[in-house]
């Protein structure tokens, strides 16, 4: 089912600092950052060469990550993202497993266009995962 590593998530509270972080003192190539009202979330990528870093700020009152960095007030991993051929076919299977998708159970459109679902934590090894639609 899950296939490439897509992106590895980093909540922080401070996005253009984290940009430059990684831009001035690791050399990365990042971009611009791109509000997404629909997830409650502003984000900036990190492009390497194997896979992507995704820096996630909160947007608005309701983010969804507005706890975890209560939780974590200097920031810290967020998610995984793993690339599915069909996300439809994968939520069903993950659901008629017992895991919990968050959420209606509808795909969202996510940061580069495609659908997207998150998983619950507490079924994951305590790890919040994201799988989008290839
Ligand atoms: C623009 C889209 C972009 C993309 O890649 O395309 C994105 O990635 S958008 C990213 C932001 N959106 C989301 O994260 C949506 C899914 N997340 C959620 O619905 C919530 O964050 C949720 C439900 C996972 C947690 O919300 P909250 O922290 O408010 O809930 P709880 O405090 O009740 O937490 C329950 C339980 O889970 C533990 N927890 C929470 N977040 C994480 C996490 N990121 N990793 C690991 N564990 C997490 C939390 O500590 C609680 O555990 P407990 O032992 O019960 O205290
Ligand atoms: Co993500």
């Amino acid at each position: 089912m899950i296939g490439r590593l897509n992106h590895v998530a980093i909540a922080v509270r401070d996005l253009s600092a984290a940009a430059a972080l990684y831009r001035d003192t690791l050399g990365a190539e990042v971009s611009e950052a791109v509000p997404q009202v629909e997830h409650g979330v502003t984000t900036v990528f990190v492009h390497l060469p194997n896979t992507k870093i995704e820096f996630l700020e909160p947007l608005g009152a309701d983010s969804p990550i507005l706890k975890f960095l209560e939780r974590n007030p200097d920031g810290g991993i967020h998610h995984i993202c793993y690339e599915v051929d069909d996300i439809l076919a994968a939520r069903d299977q993950l659901k008629a497993n017992g895991a919990r998708v968050l959420g209606t159970g509808e795909p969202k459109i996510g940061a580069h266009g495609k659908p997207v679902l998150f998983l619950h934590p507490k079924d994951f090894n305590g790890t919040l995962v994201e799988l989008e639609q290839a």
